[in-house]
Formats: C-alpha cells, sequence, structure tokens
C-alpha cells in the first residue's frame, strides 16, 4: 500500500507505510490517506466471527500494512498490543443496554481510554521502524488529556523517541493530568500551555510545517495526524459489528467526537466493505461538526470548557480526511479550503459534498446540563456509571436513532474514574481507579509551564535534542 496527501501537493509523494508513520505530518502540511480504500468482501467479513481481537486486527490491517510488514510481523506486533494489558479478556467487549442499544467499552487498556488501541501499537511500530533504520525520532503531541498520557504509556523508557507532550494548562482533569506527569522518565517531557487544545494542536502543526525543524530532530506525530492512529482504530468496528450480525445486518455507530479520528475510522470501516446505517457525531457545547453538518459551513468558534474536555476540540484536525473523500479525492481543492480556514476562520461545502456528509453521518450537540441528567439516567436506568464523552453520545443515540431499526452502539471512551468530579456531581457515586493506579494522587508529579510560543518551543526541543 502506497499512501497519499489529501492537500495533494506533496513532492515525494506515495510513501509507503513506514514512511507515513514516522513523518506523521505530510510535508505539504495535509494528511496521510492510503491510495485506495481496501475491500472486505462479505464472506470475509463473515468469516471474523469467533477469531481473537488481535487475529481480526490482521485481517483487516495487513492491506494499510503491506510492503512495510509481513503478515507474520503484523501477527506479532497485534498479539503483543492486544495482550494482557488490557483488563477485559475480549478486548473491545460489547455490553447490551437495551433491546437494541449496546455499549462498546474501549477504556480497558493501560490508560483507560479508546487511545491505547492505537498507541499501544504505534508505540511497537516505532520500535520496529526506529530499529529497522537506527534512527532516533522526538515526538511532539497535543492533548486534551487522552491521547498524552496513551502515547506517553507506549513510548516512556525508549532510548530511541523522546516525547515531549503538550496540554492546555488547567483544562484536563486531575486523574488525566496525573496520568502524564506522574511519569518521570528522561524521555518523557510534559508541558502545559497557557492556552486552549486548539493552540497545542496548532504548535504540533506549526512545527512540522516548519521542515528545516522537523528533518533536524527527526519529528514525529502521535496525534490522530499519524495515519497509524485512525488505521489501528478501524479494527473495533469490524470485531462490534461481526458480533452484532454484520455482514447480514447494518449497524450504526455513535461516536463521541472531537479531533474526528475515531468517527474517521468507522468511516474507513464503511469504505472497506463493513455495512454501516449510520455513524453520529455526538459533541459536547464546542459543536463545529454538527454545525457544519447542519449548514455546510466549516467555521471555527471559541473553545468553551465542558464536563467532556478531551472533547473540547474547535479544530477538528481529521475532518480534512473526509474532505478529501467528499470532494471526490480532490487534494487541490482541499488546500485552497484549508488555507481559506487559516486566513478567515471557515469555508464551505459545496451542495454536493453535504448532502454526500449527511448521507452516512448525523450529529448532535449535547449540553452539559444534558450530559450530568444522562450520567445519572444511565445509572438508574441500567446500572452503567458512564463518563461525561460516553453520555454525550448517549444523547445523541437518543435523539438521531430514536426510530433505528439497525443495532446502535455507542463507543464509550473513557473509563468513568478519569472523571472523578464530573461523575459524582451528577450521580453522587465516586468511581474507583483500578488498583494499578489506586495511588495516582500521591505520585510526585514533574511538567513545565509554556507560553503559547511556537519559536520558543522549537528551541527548547532543539536544545534537548542537542544535549542528548
Ligand atoms: C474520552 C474521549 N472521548 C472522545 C474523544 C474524541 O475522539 P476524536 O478526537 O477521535 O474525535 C476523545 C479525544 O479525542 C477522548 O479522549
Ligand atoms: N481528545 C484528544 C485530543 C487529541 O486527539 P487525537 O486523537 O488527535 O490525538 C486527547 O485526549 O488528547
Amino acid at each position: 500500500m502506497k499512501y497519499i496527501s489529501t492537500r495533494g501537493q506533496e513532492s515525494d509523494d506515495r510513501l509507503s507505510f513506514e514512511d507515513v508513520t514516522l513523518a506523521g505530518l505530510a510535508r505539504d502540511g495535509g494528511l496521510y490517506v492510503p491510495e485506495y480504500w481496501p475491500i472486505l468482501e462479505a464472506d470475509d467479513i463473515a468469516n471474523l466471527a469467533g477469531l481473537s481481537y488481535a487475529e481480526v486486527a490482521v485481517k483487516v490491517l495487513y492491506p494499510f500494512v503491506e510492503g512495510s510488514l509481513s503478515e507474520s510481523e503484523l501477527r506479532t506486533v497485534a498479539e503483543e498490543t492486544y495482550g494482557p494489558q488490557f483488563a477485559h479478556a475480549a478486548v473491545a467487549p460489547v455490553k447490551q443496554l437495551s433491546h437494541n442499544e449496546y455499549l462498546l467499552e474501549l477504556f480497558h487498556g493501560p490508560t483507560l481510554a479508546f487511545k491505547d488501541f492505537a498507541l499501544q501499537m504505534l508505540g511497537r511500530l516505532f520500535d520496529i521502524f526506529t530499529a529497522r533504520q537506527n534512527r532516533e525520532i522526538c515526538i511532539l503531541g497535543a492533548t486534551s488529556g487522552d491521547t498524552g498520557s496513551a502515547a506517553i504509556e507506549a513510548t516512556r523508557g525508549r532510548d530511541t523517541v523522546s516525547i515531549f507532550m503538550l496540554h492546555p494548562e488547567g483544562r484536563v482533569s486531575e486523574v488525566q493530568r496525573r496520568q502524564m506527569t506522574t511519569v518521570i522518565e528522561p524521555n518523557v517531557i510534559n508541558l502545559a500551555v497557557k492556552g486552549t487544545f486548539d493552540d497545542c494542536q496548532a504548535l504540533v502543526k506549526e512545527s512540522f510545517n516548519d521542515l528545516t525543524f522537523r528533518d533536524n530532530i527527526n519529528l514525529t506525530a502521535v496525534n490522530s495526524i499519524n495515519w497509524a492512529r485512525v488505521m489501528a482504530q478501524v479494527v473495533y468496528y469490524f470485531t462490534t459489528a461481526v458480533s452484532l450480525g454484520a455482514p447480514h445486518r447494518k449497524v450504526s455507530f455513535v461516536v463521541p467526537t472531537g479531533n474526528f479520528g475515531d468517527i474517521f475510522a468507522g468511516f474507513v470501516a464503511h469504505k472497506m466493505g463493513l455495512p454501516i446505517e449510520k455513524l453520529i457525531i455526538a459533541t459536547n457545547s464546542n459543536d463545529i461538526l454538527a454545525k457544519t453538518l447542519q449548514t455546510g459551513r466549516y467555521a471555527k468558534g471559541q473553545v468553551k470548557p465542558t464536563l467532556s474536555p478531551s472533547m473540547d476540540i474547535q479544530v477538528s484536525s481529521n475532518f480534512e480526511r473526509l474532505l478529501f473523500e467528499l470532494t471526490g479525492r480532490k487534494g487541490k481543492d482541499v488546500a485552497e479550503r484549508l488555507t481559506q480556514f487559516s486566513d478567515l476562520g471557515y469555508f464551505d461545502l459545496e451542495d454536493s459534498e453535504l448532502e454526500a456528509f449527511r448521507e452516512l453521518f448525523d450529529a448532535r450537540q449535547i449540553t452539559d446540563e444534558e450530559t450530568s441528567d444522562l450520567m445519572k439516567e444511565m445509572l438508574c436506568e441500567t446500572g452503567e456509571l458512564i463518563d461525561p464523552h460516553t453520555a454525550v453520545g448517549v444523547g445523541a443515540s437518543r435523539v438521531c436513532l430514536q426510530d433505528s431499526n439497525a443495532p446502535i452502539v455507542i463507543l464509550a471512551t473513557a473509563h468513568p474514574a478519569k472523571f472523578g468530579d464530573a461523575v459524582e456531581n451528577a450521580t453522587g457515586t465516586d468511581p474507583e481507579l483500578p488498583a494499578k493506579m489506586a495511588d495516582l494522587m500521591d505520585r510526585d508529579e514533574g511538567y513545565g509551564v509554556i507560553e503559547n510560543n511556537g519559536p520558543a518551543l522549537r528551541e527548547m526541543m532543539q536544545k534537548f535534542r542537542e544535549s542528548k
């Protein structure tokens, strides 16, 4: 498989999976996507039934890595990735809530959020590719809380990897912050930025677009701008749909959404042949995506702090990958719209693009008040203690899919204990952290606080690199 940029202007285009995994962001500022979408026929999908999670990962992911990993190398990676560090034997268990409503529990990994599914794999891929190329890499990541801890957990203590992780100061939960800042390792640098997640993400993109800097330090990405992140998340759409009757029955997924990475993975599953009825974008009041679906205008708003802080995002970076598809894969059109977005703060979808967007997707914004009510209702009605992001999914599901005949799967993206205050305030129940993290609040923390200043950040990273 070869990869191309969504902006279509990459000079050394058609890179391998290994190249794009190490590169992160395309050099023209775009995001990497596969040259074509591999298809799994109905029989191939039916044959996934009864396989282990790791084996489904091999079947679904091999077409994307072919040429960079052999099938047996991928199998080793998948078996190691989805091993005992996932605390549930099914890895991604599906729990029935009512006759056609299900929760897909994606929080049994080491850092208690869905990010572990991809980052546990990405850490292993970095090990293989850096060893093969005898190369050291420097990661720069932005997090609204969950990517950071999952990426740090996957790369801590490595000699060939340094990781700089930016989080918005005071805008992640205490558990999320501590999961990152209590990892005291020479290769891990946590930085709290005076700003929002969007500011952190802009610092990352700006650093990638400084090509000299990027080449000097072998910069790479752990955010979902890195194709490998999105790719790994495709697998659980297959395991879940097959367990509910695919390919003979369509399934709808409701995805709590911020950067549009997780739901784009659902779109990829659909492109690969998985029969999906609807993909529902569930957002908090940072609702750029719900508004785009409603009006056709993708327009930047102010980031508002909410009870679901990991989705406090107004520039949804993977929407660029969908835009590429909606334009009929016209990189020049994508580049023009993204340039307009950075100049004017908005771009418009054409009527035919909006129609295509609405065909598979629907969207709903859920307020904080509704989020709290839903956490309480879910506990009373089903006995499930859910986190605020999952509650946003439940809310969107109830509005968008009221009359659905297809099974509805809500992605439970994080463990409630990551957002203990919000959950306790809503339900009166304080969710417990798993035993391995019981002392998290007593561990020593280490992190710096920095201004939202790209050149200063790059200078700091460069100095760190030279001091190694
Ligand atoms: C708990 C949680 N739910 C949902 C999301 C949204 O996922 P995405 O950014 O892939 O849309 C995130 C972070 O992005 C998250 O951490
Ligand atoms: N919600 C994310 C934000 C970063 O998203 P990513 O999927 O692009 O890494 C987080 O928790 O950090």
